[in-house]
């Protein structure tokens, strides 16, 4: 089965903006059906989440989407333009960047550094030596400092901590200033008062206008956070709307507690 928003009753897709739009998209490992045919419609310019039981594709599907991985059929587009099938660099230009469910850093490296590695086109071949631009350092440290790790900059990525790895992240996805960001459990393993932090920054971020695509289990920061929320069973969506209307929703019940 499959949901998008133009199906929601309460959230009819005249009043909203579509950014991301996904149609039957479909990843197989052997038999295992990771995405199965999901349409999906995500809201621009919102805090849209992601939910769904843990092996429900989530990940996969964030994979398929960005280019990570190659989905077997499907389409995806993204403010009207084909993005099916692009490499992840072409999906970045396209205005969309993300983060990893288990933080993509480079732990030998800076904090600053890894922060820079987000650039491009420079990318991580230009990082030693000469090939540090003045202005990207500057943007560097000012997003550091925005997410509020700063006074890290020197420290090697593995030295800090967890949640302070997933700011850091957050800092590098900002580095090709995204107009769409996808976060693959921000809160994931975090402490409460860094899932705090994180949770502003995305209210904070959203409404300076970049549109936000997350995947989390914390259903607390979920239901706090977001406009709009898709459940993912089993490949595909089987609800969308808004959170008080998915909370109650019969077959998103079923899927988490099987009632
Ligand atoms: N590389 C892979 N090879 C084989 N099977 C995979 C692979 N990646 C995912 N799967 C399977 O596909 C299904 C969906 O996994 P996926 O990680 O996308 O779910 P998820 O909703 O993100 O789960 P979680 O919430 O636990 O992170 C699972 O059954 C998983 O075991």
């Amino acid at each position: 089965m499959s949901v998008d928003s133009s199906t929601t009753q309460q959230s009819p897709a005249s009043e909203h903006e579509i950014g991301l739009s996904v149609r039957g998209l479909a990843k197989a490992y052997g038999g295992v059906k990771a995405v199965n045919g999901a349409d999906v419609d995500f809201h621009h310019g919102r805090i849209n989440a992601l939910i769904g039981p843990n092996g429900s594709g989530k990940t996969t599907f964030f994979n398929c989407v960005t280019g990570m991985i190659k989905a077997d059929s499907g389409t995806v587009t993204y403010r009207g333009k084909d993005i099916t099938g692009k490499p992840p660099h072409k999906i970045a230009h396209a205005g969309i960047g993300r983060s990893f469910q288990l933080c993509r850093i480079f732990p030998r490296m800076s904090v600053l550094d890894n922060v820079l590695a987000g650039v491009r086109p420079h990318g991580i071949g230009q990082l030693l030596g000469s090939g540090r631009r003045a202005a990207d350092v500057k943007r560097a440290q000012e997003l550091l400092a925005r997410v509020g790790i700063d006074h890290l900059e020197r420290s090697d990525a593995r030295d800090i901590s967890y949640g302070q790895q997933k700011l850091l992240e957050l800092a590098g996805v900002l580095m090709t200033d995204p107009e769409t960001i996808m976060l693959d459990e921000p809160a994931g393993g975090v402490n409460p008062s860094l899932i705090e932090r994180i949770s502003s920054l995305i209210v904070e971020l959203n409404a300076e206008g970049r549109t936000f695509i997350v995947v989390e289990h914390n259903m607390d920061l979920v239901m706090r956070l977001s406009d709009h929320v898709i459940v993912f069973d089993r490949g595909a969506a089987i609800a969308a709307g808004p959170p008080s209307l998915v909370q109650s929703d019969p077959a998103v019940l079923e899927a988490y507690l099987g009632v």
